[in-house]
């Protein structure tokens, strides 16, 4: 039962061949080519169903898709677009679109999506109800700095906008540095908890026996060492979200505690005995794979199906080398912003960034953009100056580097003796302490930048230089 669609295109190529195709599945097609048009055509015909592009000659065809809703409630409106932005995602997804198509989309996708859309309406549904909220662009937060055009980071966005107006627990898989705190942090800035506090918690950061302390708060005395009372994170959530990143690296006891407190809704001090109720929404998030560790019984199973109610796997920066180019820009801007002198890159520089394995994800694309703006000589960074960041930064197994931490580490057991059971902490606290001295010193004192040198989550170094007793304020100097 095909209807009326009405299309609102101006690039003459994409409308031909999206009329084509839905003329072939039995739809009358009107097509205009602006907004005027579309105004005029909605005034004087019923349309089973509006398809739009955003950018048109008279204006944005997102901005008063709003009013276009009221005066038309029962007909479902798909929005096509080239400005392929997290922004665009939500725009649409705000105004109550039924789907969004960001160019180039799928031909049958899009006949199969139009099909549904008219179905629907036909059905009686009111079209686009999962999305209610009304209001657009002015509540979205200028520049949340999540870039990224290609295919698979709009299926991100996607999956973002579709869990902004409700409580669902997130789970956001992908490798080290692929930003997956990014998301989590989109997701609470955009959506309807925004006025409430995001509180992060890194499991990795945390040692074993103090995680549970940590998420839910002691009361004095529970333990050595607890001389006041503390409220966990859980509590300091709460009416906002709690981000549990890491978490395949949480403990047994702690992973048994928190499947308690999700299904319960509740939690309890450590040491307390009243139940206290909480109202948090939780993303969760892990570089690690959790099916083997289920397997394997490092991983809960029932905790795992509560955390991944909707999984959300951001894909390693090598599987979207179209987004190298937009992302080397935007940390352009940002080492600008961060005081560096602003470099460009041109085409070939690009292509060669594009080229690269980057193993460490967008962590490491930013750092070596970062490197490159201190290292270049003029304002275009030239092919030489990156070949030559590029090869300091990879350090094939074997090298001199490997050798001398190899013998240093030999020396270093031989003095260290037997440390009973805590080999591991010791030795791991013996390399970072230099470790971070040496990133503090060289950003005099910038936890941010010194994060960065190292290729480091924030938080996590944060909370190392708290366990190692660093002051990074020792490092600031008044130049
Ligand atoms: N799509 C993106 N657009 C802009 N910046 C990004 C994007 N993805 C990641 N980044 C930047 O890359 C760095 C790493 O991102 P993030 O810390 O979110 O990664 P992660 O997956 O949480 O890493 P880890 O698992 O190591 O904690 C951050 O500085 C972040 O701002």
């Amino acid at each position: 039962m095909p209807g009326h669609i009405l299309l609102v295109e101006d690039d003459n190529a994409i409308a031909t061949v999206v009329s084509a195709a839905l003329e072939d599945d039995g739809f009358v097609v009107t097509r205009t080519d602006s907004l005027v048009g579309r105004d005029r055509n909605l005034a004087g015909q019923h349309f089973n169903a509006m398809l739009t592009d955003v950018i048109l000659t008279d204006g944005d065809g997102i901005d008063d898709l709003g009013g276009i809703r009221k005066a038309h409630p029962d007909m479902p409106i798909i929005i096509l677009s080239a400005q392929n932005t997290l922004d665009t995602a939500v725009r649409a997804t705000d105004t109550g679109a039924f789907e969004y198509f960001p160019k180039p989309f799928d031909l049958d996708d899009l006949v199969r999506a139009v099909h549904q859309a008219v179905g629907q309406q036909a059905g009686g549904q009111q079209a686009g109800a999962r999305n209610t909220v009304e209001q657009a662009a002015e509540n979205i937060g200028e520049g949340l700095p999540l870039v990224g055009r290609s295919q698979a980071m709009q299926g991100v966005f996607r999956m973002i906008t579709r869990v902004l107006r409700n409580d669902l627990t997130v789970l956001i898989l992908g490798e080290s540095g692929t930003g997956k705190e990014l998301v989590a942090d989109a997701i609470h800035q955009l959506g309807h908890r925004k006025t409430g506090p995001f509180v992060a918690v890194n499991a990795a950061a945390i040692p074993g026996d103090l995680i549970e302390s940590e998420l839910f708060g002691h009361e004095k005395g529970a333990f050595t060492g607890a001389v006041t009372q503390a409220i966990g994170k859980f509590e300091q959530a709460n009416g906002g979200t709690l981000f549990l990143d890491e978490i395949g690296d949480m403990p047994a006891e702690a992973q048994t505690r928190l499947l308690r407190a999700l299904q319960s809704g509740r939690i309890r001090r450590v040491g307390g005995r009243q139940e206290i109720a909480v109202n948090v929404r939780i993303v969760a998030a892990t570089n690690r794979d959790l099916k083997p560790m289920i397997a394997a019984g490092t991983f809960r199973e029932d905790l795992f199906y509560r955390l991944n109610v909707v999984p959300i796997q951001l894909p390693p920066l090598r599987e979207r080398a179209d987004d190298i180019g937009a992302l080397a820009k935007h940390f352009l801007r940002l080492a600008a912003h961060d005081g560096l002198p602003l470099r460009q890159l041109d085409n070939a520089a690009i292509a060669l960034l594009e080229r690269q394995p980057w193993r460490g994800n967008v962590r490491e694309l930013q750092n070596t953009i970062y490197r490159l703006a201190l290292m270049a000589r003029d304002d275009l960074i030239d092919i030489e100056t990156i070949s030559s960041v590029l090869n300091e930064g990879m350090a094939p197994a074997g090298n001199s580097d490997g050798a001398g931490f190899d013998s240093a580490l030999h020396g270093w057991l031989a003095v260290a003796g037997p440390v009973g059971g805590r080999l591991y902490q010791r030795a791991l606290a013996a390399f970072e302490k230099p470790l971070f001295e040496f990133a503090l010193q060289q950003t005099a004192g910038n936890q941010l930048r010194a994060a960065q040198l190292l290729g480091l989550n924030r938080n996590t170094l944060r909370k190392r230089l708290v366990d190692l007793d660093i002051n990074p304020d020792q490092f600031m100097t008044d130049r």
